[in-house]
């Protein structure tokens, strides 16, 4: 599927930040094999003429068989987060709408987390800043 592609370049991936409770879900990748084992927001790839809340909420969907509402999304100062030279990463805060979450074929384990806690897990490169923006945000009054 992914490889026709006719939509934006940069390829965009957007990531759920689910939020219960006060903690955040992290998702732990199980492919392929180079990923395996790091932290991520849940999501993937929007496709061509897809909005990316839609491509979200199909995603959440498809990998962890729950509904989302999206709410606000988390900004970095360039209005993505990059990933590599093909591809951007956006996120947003979800709440759960229906259903609990359980990792599917894309992941071996979900966990919930605080958000000053979030640094410390083994995510993504391209998650990192997002986890300590997230963390930054536990320090607010
Ligand atoms: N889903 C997701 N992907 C991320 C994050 N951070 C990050 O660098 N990525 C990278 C990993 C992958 O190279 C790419 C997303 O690929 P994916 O495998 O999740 O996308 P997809 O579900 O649409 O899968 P496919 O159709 O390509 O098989 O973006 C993140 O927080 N969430």
């Amino acid at each position: 599927m992914s490889e026709i592609h006719d939509g934006e370049h940069p390829r965009l991936v957007v990531g759920a930040i689910i939020v219960r409770d006060g903690l955040v879900l992290a998702a732990r990748r199980s492919r392929p094999a180079e990923l395996a084992g790091k932290y991520e927001f849940p999501g993937g790839k929007v496709e061509a003429g897809e909005q990316p809340e839609a491509a979200l909420v199909r995603e959440i969907r498809e990998e962890l068989g729950v509904e989302v509402g999206v709410d606000a999304e988390l900004e970095s100062l360039s209005g993505h987060w990059p990933i590599g030279p093909a591809m951007n990463l956006r996120v947003w805060f979800c709440e759960l709408v229906e259903g609990e979450p359980a990792p599917g074929e894309s992941h071996d384990q979900i966990v919930w987390c605080s958000l000053a806690a979030l640094p410390e897990l083994d995510w993504l490169p391209a998650d990192q800043p997002v986890a300590d923006a997230l963390a930054a945000l536990a320090d607010q009054p």
